[in-house]
């Protein structure tokens, strides 16, 4: 469902990404981990076609980042941390104004933003409420509702959970999984282990622009004895 190959960006001399590969399957959470600066987000923004690719390629839904920028959005959705929302409008509101993005209206565009608003645990009053008296969990709701109105086959997480309160982190969480179940493919972004221990199936660490680990879960959390954490730092370590 994605395929990124011999991937590489450079904002003028700096090589921001260098040479990355890896595969997500369908139905799987791919946990792309790293620290600050290791390229996580020029990642994810080439495959939103939001960036061009200085060489390598990247494919999501079959269709090329670079020459089906269309498609490719027609098959994703993306969600960043701090993202923001036009907050004169009710959480309704701002469904429905994106709603139309993808060609849905009436009743099929109510059906849509009631799908969404279950998956996410949105209550109607707070659909009702502008944005600008929504807490910021909320907020992060709607910005993910709007996300995943076309019923994307791919959903790119980064940074999603910046910010937020142990509750709204929680359904986050919560809805990452159950997103997985409908056999959707989700990349998590972060640089919370704990987080990537909870809800991904597989991982790759990065830094510096390089991957260098890539396993299941389960791989990885032995090779730190138990701990993502552990073994994130420990081959970091080894691959400095
Ligand atoms: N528009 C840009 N122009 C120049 N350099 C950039 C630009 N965007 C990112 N960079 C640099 O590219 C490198 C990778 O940045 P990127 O934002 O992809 O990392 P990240 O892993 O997402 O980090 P963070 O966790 O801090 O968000 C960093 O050194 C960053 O300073």
């Amino acid at each position: 469902m994605i395929e990124v190959d011999n991937l590489q960006k450079a904002y003028r001399k700096l090589h921001a990404i260098k040479g990355i590969s890896f595969v997500v399957q369908p139905g799987e959470v791919y946990g792309l981990l790293g620290p600050n600066g290791a390229g996580k987000t020029t990642t994810l923004r080439i495959l939103a076609t939001l960036l061009k690719p200085t060489s390598g390629s990247a494919k999501v839904a079959g269709f090329d980042v670079a020459r089906e920028s269309l498609a490719v959005r027609r098959n994703l959705g993306i969600v960043n941390g701090g993202m923001k929302v036009y907050d004169k409008l009710t959480g309704y509101e701002v469904l429905d104004f994106f709603g139309s993005f993808y060609d849905l209206w009436g009743p099929g565009l109510k059906e849509r933003i009631a799908w969404a608003a279950e998956l996410l645990h949105i209550e109607q009053a707070v659909l009702s409420k502008q944005v600008k008296d929504m807490s910021t969990g909320m907020q992060q709701k709607i910005v993910i509702a709007r996300a995943i109105l076309h019923q994307p086959q791919v959903l790119l997480l980064d940074e999603a959970t910046a910010g937020l309160d142990v509750f709204a982190r929680r359904a986050l969480l919560d809805f990452v999984r159950q997103y997985a179940e409908l056999g959707k493919t989700l990349i998590y972004s972060t640089h919370v282990m704990s987080e990537a221990e909870e809800v991904c199936d597989r991982v790759g660490f990065i830094n510096k622009g390089s991957l260098v680990y890539e396993g299941r879960l389960q791989e990885a959390l032995e090779l730190g004895s138990g701990n993502l954490e552990r073994a994130f730092i420990r081959r970091l370590e080894e691959a400095a």
